[in-house]
């Protein structure tokens, strides 16, 4: 019933994405590094679609789903959700989109969402943006994000740092290993940032022409 997707969609190795074989960009970097911002620019320039994990949480949670008061605790906690609560939502996001390019915001943010997407989708990444800030850099923007986040508190901007060291960088290191990793400077002010972006997105048959 509703718009979840059944539960046995996921527990084959086939899932819809491996028929629909979309493109997909990897956008990671700490809480605060500037994925959101500069996906937003991205979208306006390269026509991608923008998915950002945690805002499919935070719809999830506002959705009145079983899974919402789960969410919830977790993100506030500045713990990492079950993997396949996030594919399921980030599956279902791709198929109802009609375009075939998309940015992944936010995920995979540990080994177990790494391995779980690849198996169940068999999607691997053009590449991986990765948003390098200093934590000093990133609490002074989470302290003045004001969205109104129940995890940005200097208490849970702590923790969430603390995961992203033990367990995000090492999915940073994985795409780094296979030499998918496109490392941007993301402590410059948003323009000069989307400079360095640009000129990953920008094709190199388009650069030798400008
Ligand atoms: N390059 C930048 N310099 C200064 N502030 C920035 C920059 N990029 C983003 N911000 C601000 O920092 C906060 C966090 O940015 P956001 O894009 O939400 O990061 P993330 O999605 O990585 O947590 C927002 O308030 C945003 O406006
Ligand atoms: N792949 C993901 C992404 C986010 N999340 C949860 O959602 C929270 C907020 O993620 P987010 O990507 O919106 O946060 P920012 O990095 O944008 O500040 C994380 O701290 C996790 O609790 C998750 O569990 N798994
Ligand atoms: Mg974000």
């Amino acid at each position: 019933m509703g718009t979840s997707i059944d539960a046995a969609h996921t527990e084959g190795t086939e899932s819809a994405l491996s028929v629909k074989k979309p493109k997909v960009v990897f956008v990671l970097g700490g809480p605060g590094s500037g994925k959101g911002t500069q996906c937003a620019n991205i979208v306006e320039h390269f026509g991608y679609t923008h998915l950002s994990a945690g805002d499919l949480l935070r719809a999830e949670i506002n959705s009145g789903s079983e899974n919402g008061t789960m969410i919830q605790n977790m993100i506030s906690e500045g713990v990492i959700v079950p993997p396949e609560v996030t594919i399921k939502l980030l599956e279902k996001a791709i198929m109802e989109s009609e375009n075939d390019k998309f940015l992944i915001d936010g995920f995979p943010r540990n080994e177990e969402n790494r391995a779980m997407f690849e198996s169940v989708t068999g999607i691997v990444p053009e590449f991986v943006l990765f948003f390098d800030c200093s934590e000093e850099e990133m609490e002074r923007r989470l302290l003045s994000r004001n969205q109104g986040r129940v995890d940005d508190n200097i208490d849970t901007i702590r923790k969430r740092f603390k995961v992203f060291v033990e367990s995000s960088l090492s999915v940073i290191n994985y795409y780094n290993s296979k030499g998918r990793v496109r490392k941007i400077d993301a402590a410059k002010p948003v323009a000069e940032v989307f400079e360095a972006v640009k000129a990953v997105f920008t094709p190199v048959d388009d650069k030798a022409a400008a």
